[in-house]
């Protein structure tokens, strides 16, 4: 894992910002389009605004969620909701490619197998060319909840959380998704993180966040 300390979340998001424009660049240069995909919570805002700035043809950048919660079409709860609060009236509207995680399907488990296809059909592989990833207090990381089933889905890309967490059921990459991608940037900021991120250094797979591979992670953070 390759780690970098920044002295405020604002100075994190914007090296974040830089840092994801330059591989779409790249990726774009070499194989003529990038695809990517963001977590939702609090953290990504600041980064995804800035990354809005940039001056890339986003109309060879595909979005993908990392997860989502069962809630309906603009509700607050929805990550997708702050996305387009972000987004709203910049040109990436109308040019990036959004590929939005179907919660309000009536068929959930279809809607997770419908999103993972997607994914196929866009990559080739199902390998995303990045996955921006955060961490809760708690350890968890997408919607994978400490104690809940969906850490242990091994035969989906795409699954159900079998709990609510935080009022919501939710919908959520899982672990050979996420793990097979070819870069994943952690955004993690916030003292009360601090604990759980050491726990994440050291591969505690006690928490969800532990079991992610870092090989071919870089972490961003304003702690240690
Ligand atoms: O519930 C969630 O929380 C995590 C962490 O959010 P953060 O704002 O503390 O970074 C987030 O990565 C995930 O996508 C979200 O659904």
């Amino acid at each position: 894992m390759q780690i970098n300390v920044y002295s405020s979340a604002e100075e994190v998001a914007h090296e974040a910002a830089q840092w994801i424009s330059s591989l779409a660049k790249s990726k774009i240069e070499s194989k003529g389009s990038f695809s990517f995909a963001i977590s939702g919570g609090r953290t990504p805002w600041e980064m995804l605004a800035k990354l809005a700035q940039e001056n890339l043809p986003w109309e060879k950048i595909n979005l993908f969620q990392v997860d989502e919660r069962i809630a309906p079409e603009g509700h607050e709860d929805r990550n997708l909701t702050q996305l387009f609060q972000v987004l709203q009236g910049t040109r990436l509207m109308t040019r990036l490619n959004i590929f939005p995680i179907h919660v309000i399907s009536e068929n959930l488990q279809e809607a997770c197998e419908e999103y993972a296809q997607h994914i196929e059909q866009i990559t080739g592989n199902s390998k995303l060319d990045l996955i921006h990833l955060g961490m809760g207090a708690d350890g968890h990381t997408a919607s994978l909840i400490p104690g809940d089933k969906v850490c242990d889905v091994e035969n989906q890309m795409i699954a159900l959380t079998d709990q609510p967490y935080q009022g919501r059921q939710r919908m959520t990459m899982t672990y050979p998704l996420i793990n097979q991608a070819e870069n994943i940037l952690w955004l993690i900021t916030g003292e009360e993180k601090k604990e759980m991120l050491v726990r994440m250094l050291n591969k505690d797979p006690e928490i969800p966040a532990g079991k992610i591979k870092q090989d071919q992670a870089i972490l961003m953070t304003d702690l240690l």
